[in-house]
């Protein structure tokens, strides 16, 4: 291997003490970038700097209510080693022995990023960034070996508040508008010592300064509803981050579909971000050169381990060193290190630049042997590099997270109280979901039903007790089935954003819990209000406004204790193809076991009516509607009990308050289970 004059270019391919010290910008002005990068000092372009300051419009450092919250934060992470478990394994990187049932994702990973400093994560699809961002972000479920630490100490509860993370995939509220968006985050997010009016002032400066002015009042959108487009929606994402102001912000792949200029303007922000006195680490697939050339520092993955981590400028260097040149001069490097990281690289040295120009190698052991070579060598030079330069800056450990001086609410885990996150959640879902709720297409089809059976209905009476029984009957099952099937929805499609908001510690789980069961209170009762009035008196039912009035109430119980029971089907299973098959499977028993179609069940299966909801709803619904002296025409003027009837013999009428009991337990114990299984789910 070619020796490298390493001496005297290393101390700026790790960035040694002195040149890394970074300069801390408490404020910024606004609208530039500042051309000099902290940490190093021949790493970037200055004639592009000064054009995307121009560009830049946004350079977000100073948060007036927050001032003081901003304590710069160290990163550093060494020999990260991460491994998941397999039937088949193939992996190696620094490890020979490898257990044949694991797979290691990530292996040998050393870095340091400072504040001031943009550091981003390079390699090919599958490499590892995401999970070693993950990693970083203290959010990988799972054994990490390694260390990683933040001014010295390891991952806590202060320091996730001090975290921002940016997923990948923008997930956000699609039919709030960008101003709702950072307002409730706002609410959520910041301390309890601001007011309302600072926290919305913090929402408007944070779209100021993200230059999402434009569109402060279009809704969000997402794939299936035209929104704002993708930059925006991503710069959303962000600022819901930078209203804590993180000290360390972690983003994945924030250019992913976005167009180059937009890209561009983007890694501009972040620099600007950076260079207020942030860590900014970013995951990237494919950068321009351009936007190469904003970054201080990268971490260079093939397959899980590190072919390079330091500095961004010296990295051509070092390539060259150990004889991997790119084939022109004007090679934008962010290619070349993929091309290398993928084990692409037939020009391995100087002399070899035509056949690098010709074409990629396409025999995996070439490429096999390339990456070995580039992940040894990296190993052996630099890895003990970027070691001592971890090692060599303790002092960035004296200061701690929250020090001292940090107040008691800072120890708190929750920035808002039990009650402001309840309320804010539930405004929140509210407003989310009045489209969903107040849907046209959900009216008409409620409205239909209810006018077309009706009409079925018309006018019925006890001459044809089998109808009105009928009628009473398909209350229970359409109330039942209605509510439930919406229900399983809930939490498998808020999953994402309960991970993300849970992630960030935004709310404690029970506010969620509550506020979202509160929230949808209002539809599911108005809803079968209105049905239950236009067919009960359209259906002839017992013109008596206290039995109309007990049938609407009795209904609602059947509708709350079927909505808990899709609740919990939905937070057991959180996959929506299962929750619907079972769900319509309990349905199917519930409708047969209702006590309608069939009177004669064997007694070892006539218990399932006990479990059934339907079972009390109807057995209520026809206690309240016929007394027990009221006599039908049962044919040729013979005048029968409704008591007899058949249908209504099997119900055994009576024990009134037991079928309530019954209910109430239903409704009470759906919620609880469906709050333990989300509680119990580890990813929440
Ligand atoms: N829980 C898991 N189960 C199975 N494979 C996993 C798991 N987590 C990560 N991997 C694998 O680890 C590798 C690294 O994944 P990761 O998402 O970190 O890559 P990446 O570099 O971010 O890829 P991309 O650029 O495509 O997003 C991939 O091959 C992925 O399939």
């Amino acid at each position: 291997m070619p020796v490298l004059e390493l001496e005297t270019s290393i101390s700026s391919v790790t960035g040694s003490p002195t040149s890394t010290r970074p300069h801390v910008n408490t404020r910024m002005e606004n609208s530039t970038v500042h051309a000099e990068p902290p940490g190093s000092t021949n790493n970037t372009n200055p004639a592009l700097e000064s054009r995307v300051s121009n560009q830049n419009h946004s350079t977000p450092s100073q948060l007036p209510f927050l001032r003081e919250s901003l304590r710069p934060i160290t990163l550093k992470f060494e020999d990260l080693a991460y491994s998941i478990n397999l039937q088949s394994g193939e992996d190696h990187c620094f490890t020979s022995h490898e257990s044949k049932r694991t797979r290691t994702i990530l292996s040998g990973v050393s870095g340091v990023v400072r504040p001031g400093e943009l550091l981003a994560m390079l390699g090919p699809s599958g490499s590892g960034k995401t999970t070693l961002l993950t990693a970083l972000g203290g959010r990988l479920l799972g054994k990490i070996s390694g260390s990683i630490t933040y001014n010295g100490q390891p991952f806590s509860s202060l320091v996730k508040r001090k975290i921002g993370f940016v997923t990948q995939d923008d997930v956000l509220y699609p039919h709030l508008t960008v101003l709702e968006t950072l307002t409730y985050a706002a609410m959520l997010r910041l301390p309890k010592n601001l007011t309302h009016e600072e926290k919305v002032e913090q929402a408007e400066l944070i779209i100021t300064e993200l230059g999402l002015t434009r569109c402060r009042n279009s809704q969000v959108g997402g794939p299936l509803i035209r929104g704002v487009s993708g930059g925006e929606r991503k710069r959303v994402s962000i600022g819901q981050e930078l209203l804590v102001n993180p000290s360390l912000l972690l983003l994945d792949e924030p250019t992913s579909g976005l167009d180059s200029t937009t890209a561009l303007r983007l890694m501009a922000t972040l620099k600007g971000l950076a260079r207020g006195g942030r860590s900014v680490v970013t995951t990237i697939h494919q950068p321009s050169s351009r936007l190469y050339w904003m970054f201080d520092k990268v971490v260079v993955l093939s397959d899980g381990c590190p072919i390079y981590s330091g500095q961004a400028g010296r990295v051509m260097e070092y390539l060259a060193s150990i004889g991997f040149v790119p084939g022109f001069n004007s090679m934008n490097p962010a290619d070349f290190l993929l091309d290398l990281a993928s084990g692409v690289a037939l020009g391995t040295n100087p002399d070899d630049h035509q056949q690098y120009n010709q074409g990629t190698p396409d025999r995996q052991e070439d490429r096999d042997s390339v990456k070995l070579f580039l992940i040894s060598s990296y190993k052996k030079t630099l890895h003990p590099l970027i070691k001592d330069d971890i090692h060599k800056n303790n002092h960035d450990t004296t200061r701690a997270i929250g020090g001292p001086q940090s107040s008691r609410s800072c120890e708190n885990r929750w920035t808002t109280s039990w009650w402001t996150q309840f309320k804010v959640l539930f405004k929140r879902g509210l407003r989310e979901r009045r489209h969903e709720s107040y849907s046209g297409l959900r009216i008409f089809q409620v409205m239909s039903v209810s006018i077309l059976s009706g009409l079925l209905w018309w006018h019925s009476d006890t001459s044809h007790l089998q109808d009105q029984v009928g009628l009473l009957f398909f209350f229970s099952i359409f109330w039942g089935f209605y509510p439930l099937s919406n229900a399983i929805f809930t939490f498998p499609q808020e999953r994402p954003m309960l991970i993300r908001e849970r992630s960030s510690a935004m709310y404690r789980l029970s506010s969620y819990y509550f506020a979202r069961i509160a929230g949808d209170l209002p539809m599911e009762l108005v809803l079968p209000t209105i049905f239950v009035t236009v067919t009960y008196w359209m259906g002839g039912l017992k013109p008596s406004l206290i039995t109309f009035v007990l049938t609407v109430l009795i209904i609602l119980f059947n509708v709350l204790v079927s909505q808990g029971l899709g609740l919990a089907l939905g937070a057991i299973l959180m996959d929506l193809k299962q929750a619907t098959t079972l769900s319509s499977v309990i349905m199917l028993v519930f409708l047969l076991a209702g006590g309608y179609y069939i009177q004669q069940i064997p007694p070892f299966i006539s218990w399932l009516k006990y479990i059934s909801f339907s079972h009390y709803c109807y057995k209520l619904l026809v206690e309240v509607q016929y007394s027990e002296s009221e006599v039908y025409d049962c044919g040729k003027g013979i005048h029968c009990r409704v008591s007899d009837f058949p249908g209504i013999e099997y119900l055994g009428l009576g024990h009134l308050l037991w079928d309530v009991a019954a209910l109430g337990v239903m409704l009470v114990g759906y919620r609880i289970l469906a709050y333990v299984a989300l509680r119990m789910n580890k990813s929440l």
